[in-house]
């Protein structure tokens, strides 16, 4: 596997595997070394005090403006830089990692361990003084890529009434349990409405993750110009090419009644004409009672047309920060500016204003709210902000808020249903990418992250190794290790009868 980055505090030294850059100066113009080295896969360079930056335009051309741009502008991560993600992963993480080097110096002593125990905006942060060990390649660098620990940042806010363990107990406790007796398609038939010409991945990201969680059909329903194009990424899928046919709304309301629950928007493009369609779809769906999940231009919509969704207690809206800031805008009137994370009173405000609506607002810490009760979910997670987790996350939203819904209210909960799997999709989304960070560091993102998508729900399943603090959190290799054993193990059936779980019918 290839090691990212190691980094030496006493001078800033990168080295990537196969490749390595001494700086005396660290800071960002070591980054754009680093950057450099990585666009332009150089082997080895030692260059000396500073950087010319129109000098190294010269030997490098525009590697260099394009390394400057992913040091100034990391957080616009989404599609322009296209296939350079690793290099931006690797700036990113590298940034991180030479911000708590810098940030710690001077101060006094700070040992690997307090570290890799501490947790911060970016997932660490130096609670006590200087960092001091010779070799912090050997920490930092694994630090960095492996912590995010999952910590206690779980809260309830306006009613205080639960923890992480026991909003997880009861999440885990809807799953439906793997036996012989359940037939084909009872664990979960999600439907996806979404897929254009231009944004086919954000569809099968969505109905394969589903597929991931536990649900046993996904079906994709598209323009005609995506369909193929959906189908040939998996055989998983079942992919009906019927958005955009003159009679849509009557084709897909066939399939309908047999589906549990609905992911409406990714990838669906902004066609008024589809939009008109997917419109009246909703308005069938809640005649039909049906669990639905909306996100991205499926949040467009709602944002023209928020009455479309008032006061239906089976949606559940995944906005990220610019959907919820204009979601804001139009209900609630006033600004509301995006940021990485939502004020939580805000999102209860928003779920009101719609009639109880529930809302989660992903971001740094996730939070959802159903008007009543605020759940929030941090830790874990990557700093990747790659296009794709979104609907990774919609789709396991979707099939575990028909579990919840299935296994009902039974009192004790310190949440209801729709909380308790957004709650469950959240924690079960953020340590996969988290792992996914460590194991596929160079490699583009949230496809790889689905690999890890099953396995990571086993851990969610098997419990026990889900507890907060748990070694599995500090050490994703590790992890990886667990994972496999618990998934070869759970697919042997071996550790069924652990499966104290209530079905769902
Ligand atoms: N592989 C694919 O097919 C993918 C398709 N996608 C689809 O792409 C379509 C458009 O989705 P977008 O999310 O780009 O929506 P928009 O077209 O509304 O763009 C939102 C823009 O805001 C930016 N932004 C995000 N957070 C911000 C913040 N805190 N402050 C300022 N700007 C911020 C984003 O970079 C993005 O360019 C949707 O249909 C979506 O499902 C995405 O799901 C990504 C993956
Ligand atoms: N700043 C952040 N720090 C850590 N995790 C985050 C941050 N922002 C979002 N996430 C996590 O990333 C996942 C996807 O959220 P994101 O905001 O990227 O969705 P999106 O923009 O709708 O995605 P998509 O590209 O699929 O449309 C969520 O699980 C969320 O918890």
């Amino acid at each position: 596997m290839r090691f990212p980055f190691g980094i030496v505090h006493t001078d800033m030294r990168f080295g990537v595997e196969g490749a390595e850059c001494s700086s005396t100066l660290g800071g960002s113009h070591g980054f754009l070394q680093s950057a450099i080295l990585e666009l332009t896969d150089s082997k080895t360079y030692h260059w000396g005090l500073g950087i010319d930056v129109e000098e190294k335009k010269e030997q490098f051309g525009e590697h260099v403006n394009y390394a400057m741009r992913i040091l100034q502008g990391a957080s616009a991560s989404r599609g322009s830089y296209g296939g350079r993600v690793s290099t931006l992963r690797f700036v990113h993480w590298a940034t991180s990692a030479a911000q708590l080097l810098l940030s710690s110096r001077g101060r006094g002593k700070t040992s690997p361990s307090d570290i890799r125990n501490s947790s911060g905006p970016h997932g660490f942060s130096v609670d006590n003084n200087s960092f001091v060990t010779s070799r912090a390649e050997n920490v930092v660098g694994r630090q960095v890529v492996s912590s995010v620990p999952y910590s206690t940042s779980t809260t309830m806010s306006n009613t205080p009434v639960g923890s992480d363990e026991a909003l997880l107990a009861s999440a885990r406790a809807f799953i439906p349990s793997l036996t012989n007796a359940m037939h084909k398609g009872q664990a979960g038939r999600i439907g996806v409405i979404g897929g254009s010409e231009e944004y086919t991945g954000a569809p099968y990201f969505s109905a394969i993750s589903a597929l991931k969680v536990g649900a046993d059909l996904a079906h994709v329903f598209c323009v005609k110009p995506a369909a193929t194009v959906i189908k040939t990424y998996s055989p998983e899928l079942i992919v009906h090419p019927l958005l955009d046919l003159e009679n849509a709304v009557e084709a897909i309301m066939e399939w309908v009644p047999r589906m549990h629950s609905f992911v409406i928007g990714p990838g669906l493009g902004r066609d008024p004409k589809i939009l008109e369609t997917v419109a009246i779809l909703i308005e069938k769906l809640k005649e039909l009672e049906k669990p639905m999940i909306i996100d991205a231009d499926g949040l467009f919509l709602i944002t023209d047309r928020p009455q479309l969704i008032q006061s239906y207690s089976k949606a559940i809206l995944t906005p990220n920060s610019v959907e919820f800031s204009r979601l804001c805008t139009v209900v609630l009137g006033g600004e509301v500016k995006p940021a990485p994370s939502a004020s939580a009173e805000k999102v209860r405000e928003l779920s009101t204003a719609l009639g109880f609506v529930t809302i989660l607002h992903k971001g740094a810490t996730d939070v959802a709210s159903n008007g009543r009760l605020t759940v929030c979910c941090a830790g874990g997670g990557s700093n990747r902000r790659c296009g794709g987790q979104g609907d990774l996350l919609a789709g396991a939203l979707a099939v575990l808020f028909q579990w919840a819904l299935a296994y009902g209210d039974r009192g004790g909960a310190p949440a209801p249903p729709e909380l308790l799997a957004a709650y469950g999709a959240c924690r079960l989304t953020r340590p996969r990418t988290n792992v996914t960070v460590s194991s596929e560091f160079f490699a583009n993102f949230s496809r790889p992250c689905l690999k890890h998508f099953g396995t990571v729900s086993i851990l969610f399943i098997l419990g026990p190794d889900m507890k907060m603090g748990h070694p599995l959190y500090s050490d994703p290799h590790r992890c990886l290790d667990i994972v496999t054993i618990s998934s070869r193990t759970f697919l042997s059936m071996e550790f069924q009868n652990s499966f104290h779980l209530a079905r769902t019918t």
